[in-house]
């Protein structure tokens, strides 16, 4: 089935594409495709960008393993249907995890930095020099609000950024709501793999408490202000710096 992705989601894209230049000419681009409704929307947007773009640039879709038997069947062969580049990045994250599963410490983030790890490996041996991750605006704003509400830290999720090892990261998907992308995954009937916010939630773990009280509280926050996310993502374009108590932004 050919995948339709709608005008506003493609327009969206293009716009923080521009505004940040997220795609150049010649780009080869490692696509983190865990499967899930939002990489899997993701990496079909950037085949459309490919194709509508007057310059060149190329993306492999990565899918990490934790080496925990995972089927990805679905996902090869939906990769395969649309011709979609796909690789397989097996790892070992599971057996080195199951330690610290057991002591109930930090799973959550160790299995998020080891993905974040073997993407950037695999990029470096693919040779490629972006890796474009499927985060939405909802994702930045639950963890604008973790971090001030948690950390005492003023921080969202750019839109492009370099890493320490000099790969850029990008998220073409930064100013687009969940539901779109949900959306367009069910209309585009995608076999979305799960959508546990990390594999550790297999174990019957429940959903990291600070991100799950963050989206009610943003769910409450839109009950009762409809253009709540309209404001936020203006927001996170319009910083006063020096309207804030950090003597590193002070110009005078
Ligand atoms: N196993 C994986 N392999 C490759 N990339 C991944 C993997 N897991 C996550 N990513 C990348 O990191 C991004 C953020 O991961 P996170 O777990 O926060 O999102 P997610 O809820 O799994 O998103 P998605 O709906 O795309 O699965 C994903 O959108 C994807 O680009």
């Amino acid at each position: 089935m050919a995948i339709k992705l709608s005008k506003k989601i493609m327009s969206k894209i293009g716009r923080t594409n521009a505004e940040f230049a997220l795609i150049e000419e010649g780009d080869r681009i490692l696509v983190g495709l865990s499967g899930g409704k939002d990489s899997l929307t993701m990496v079909h947007a950037l085949r459309e960008q490919q194709r509508r773009a007057p310059f060149k640039f190329e993306i492999l879709a990565v899918t990490v393993t934790y080496g925990m038997g995972e089927d990805l069947s679905a996902l090869i062969a939906h990769c395969a249907e649309h011709e979609i580049p796909h690789k397989i990045y097996e790892t070992n994250t599971y057996e080195i995890a199951a330690d610290k599963i057991r002591q109930n410490s930090s799973f959550c983030s160790f299995f998020s930095r080891m993905r974040r790890g073997a993407l950037y490996s695999a990029a470096k041996e693919y040779g490629c020099n972006k890796v474009a991750l499927g985060h939405h605006l909802d994702d930045a704003a639950e963890s604008f609000f973790m971090n001030l509400i948690y950390n005492g830290h003023m921080r969202a999720l750019a839109p492009k950024y370099k890493a320490g090892n000099g790969l850029i990261v990008i998220r073409p998907l930064i100013q687009l709501r969940e539901r779109q992308l949900a959306a367009c995954a069910l209309e585009n009937e995608m076999p979305t793999i799960g959508d546990e916010a990390c594999p550790s939630m297999r174990f019957d773990v429940k959903m990291p408490h600070a991100r799950a009280s963050m989206k009610v509280m943003l769910a409450e926050m839109e009950a009762k202000y409809p253009d709540l996310f309209v404001s936020i993502n203006s927001a996170f374009g319009h910083i006063s710096d020096d309207t804030f108590f950090d003597p590193k932004r002070f110009s005078l």
